[in-house]
């Protein structure tokens, strides 16, 4: 990590809560440092009222921009604390990933959430995956129905839509509308309807707490400290005002895109019909191919549908892309 870095940032990227801990203990709250880079803030007494907010970066260590982003608004928030009107848990989640400026250390943290985890078992971050799934249940456990979780990333690729998100189908009509519009206000241009769980840490929390969760994509990646924060202006505003309580309007809805398959990567003979930096939502026409592994040949079943997160590289058995096709 560079010596140079503001030190709000590195004391998030390094998972030091410490400073910013003692201002909201010192101004009443009740909090918590169940792990290292999670903090929980909550109200001093307990209420069903109170929204719960779960905010997650740096999930992938060389996703560095909502890293930073988060850093400068805990700082804010902790030195006016009286402010915060959620009940708040922040987490950074590979921190030994962030430290490596690698994407992660054995194997993909947002892969880790589900119960049989197969060959990702016993990985350096099956354990951390333990580990926030143990204070994730903790701080939605006894919070009222305003459930919310929503995990920051950026792209590896460039994108049609650069900013982007993916909600699970499960979360109820309400919350999930909700949700919706509040990424609309964060500047969000479309959100990936996603109908089943690849192990991430947004459909587990909507599906074992009833959250709203979301993973959220923010632009590309970048280097720690090198971001340009200009492109998440949005989303911080809306985060300000979400952690505040204040009334929000305004902002575009998204367009609505939903799931028509997920390219899942069977054995090391998979490959793409197009190459690694092909742009997130990349049109294709119907019958065109995919992707070939062995006998499997994936093809372009609707008139349309296009690409979005296409990656060879991921291990056997995981995820390499996810065909979406406009709603409506
Ligand atoms: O740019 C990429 O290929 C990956 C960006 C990223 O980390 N995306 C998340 C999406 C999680 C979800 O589907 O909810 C991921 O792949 O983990
Ligand atoms: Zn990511």
């Amino acid at each position: 990590m560079a010596a140079t870095l503001p030190k709000e940032i590195r004391a998030l990227a390094e998972g030091d809560f410490g400073e910013v801990a003692a201002r909201f203990a010192q101004a009443g709250f009740t909090v918590g440092l169940p792990a290292k880079g999670v903090l929980t803030v909550k109200a001093a007494t307990p209420s069903a009222e109170r929204a719960a907010v779960l905010l997650s970066v740096g999930v992938h260590g060389d996703e560095t921009g909502p890293i930073e982003m988060a850093a400068y608004a805990i700082e804010a928030l902790s030195r006016t604390p009286s402010a915060l009107a959620v009940d708040l848990m922040l987490c950074v989640g590979n921190i030994d990933a962030i430290a490596a400026g690698k994407r992660f250390i054995d194997a993909d943290l947002n892969r880790m959430f589900r119960d049989q985890r197969g060959d990702l078992a016993g990985t350096f971050e099956a354990g951390r995956a333990d580990t926030l799934i143990a204070a994730t249940a903790a701080f939605f456990d006894g919070s009222g129905p305003r459930r919310w979780h929503l995990d920051l990333h950026t792209a590896i690729r460039g994108s049609r839509y650069p900013r982007f998100a993916i909600v699970p189908e499960l979360i109820a009509d309400g919350p999930r509308r909700a949700l919706i519009a509040w990424l609309g206000l964060g500047g969000i241009e479309a959100v990936i309807m996603n109908p089943a769980s690849a192990g991430t840490y947004s459909y587990w929390t909507a599906e074992r707490h009833g959250a709203a969760g979301t993973t959220v994509e923010l632009g590309r990646i970048g280097t720690l400290g090198q971001n340009d924060l200009s492109q998440f202006a949005a989303m911080a505003s809306a985060l300000h005002g979400l952690l505040r309580g204040q009334a929000q309007a305004g902002g575009n809805q998204p367009i609505v895109f939903n799931t028509a398959q997920s390219i899942t990567k069977l054995s090391d003979a998979f490959t793409m019909s197009f190459g690694r930096d092909t742009e997130n939502f990349t049109p294709l026409k119907k019958g065109d191919v995919i992707a070939r592994d062995g006998d499997t040949v994936y093809t372009v079943q609707h008139d349309e549908e296009c690409v979005v997160f296409p990656n060879p590289d991921v291990r056997v058995g995981l995820r390499a892309g996810i065909m979406v096709v406009r709603a409506g």
